[in-house]
């Protein structure tokens, strides 16, 4: 069964306490937040102070996707506001090897996100050192996007890289996830799918997050 993270971007904010209640009480697994600087992206979202009060309610793992240039200057901020996987861009990553050993070293797990631009077999010399993979499966900055079907040519190689390599890190696609696509994307080779619009504006997101969940059952 996928790991199913609910993006919080897609969340009503003006009751997001609800919204937190509900992932709480549902199958999910993690909880996906997007920070957004304006710079790497052209969206602006919400960074540690909302994501460290977040905290106080939420009961699952933290699944903290950072969409900002210069991601090293915040290592240590987002392992205080209560991130347990942090996800850096391959992008805006100079020192990609550097900030991966950072994010370990403040106790989270570290992962690389791809654009859907960006190839896999960019991260070749750094998959061993990696907790999680992300590809994005739209152009990153904005939640209800449409699906890139690209990527699932994506996933398929980074699953045999990984097998290949015989390690477990986690593949996690991110954008335009669907309940039609999803059993096509855990074929692939996702383990954890992030779904935003699907969950916040299915008519029953508990039940809709149930059904994510029994995907390739
Ligand atoms: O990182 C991002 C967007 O940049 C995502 O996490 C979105 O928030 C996913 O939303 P949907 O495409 O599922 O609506
Ligand atoms: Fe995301």
């Amino acid at each position: 069964m996928p790991i199913i993270a609910p993006s919080i971007l897609s969340a009503d904010f003006l009751n997001l306490g609800r919204d937190i209640e509900m992932v709480n009480n549902s199958e999910a697994d993690w909880f996906h937040l997007d920070v957004m600087d304006g710079r790497f992206v052209p969206n602006i979202s919400y960074g540690m102070s909302i994501i460290s009060q977040m905290k106080k309610a939420a009961k699952k793992t933290f699944d903290v996707h950072l969409m900002i240039v210069e991601p090293e200057k915040y290592i240590t901020e987002f392992a205080k506001a209560g991130a347990d996987i942090l996800t850096v861009h391959l992008e805006a990553s100079t020192h990609l090897h550097r900030n991966i050993q950072a994010i370990k070293a403040a106790g989270m797990k570290a992962g690389v996100a791809l654009n859907p631009h960006t190839p896999v077999h960019m991260l070749d010399d750094i998959l061993c050192d990696l907790d999680l993979v992300l590809i994005m499966s739209v152009n990153p900055g904005f939640g209800g996007q449409k699906f890139i079907d690209h990527s699932i040519q994506k996933i398929r190689q980074l699953r045999k890289m990984i097998e290949d390599r015989g390690i477990d890190t986690v593949i996690e696609v991110d954008g335009g996830v669907t309940l039609e696509n999803a059993p096509i994307l855990v074929k692939a080779g996702a383990d954890a799918l992030v779904a935003g619009n699907t969950v916040f504006s299915a008519p029953d997101p508990v039940e809709m997050i149930k059904k994510l969940k029994a995907v390739g059952k």
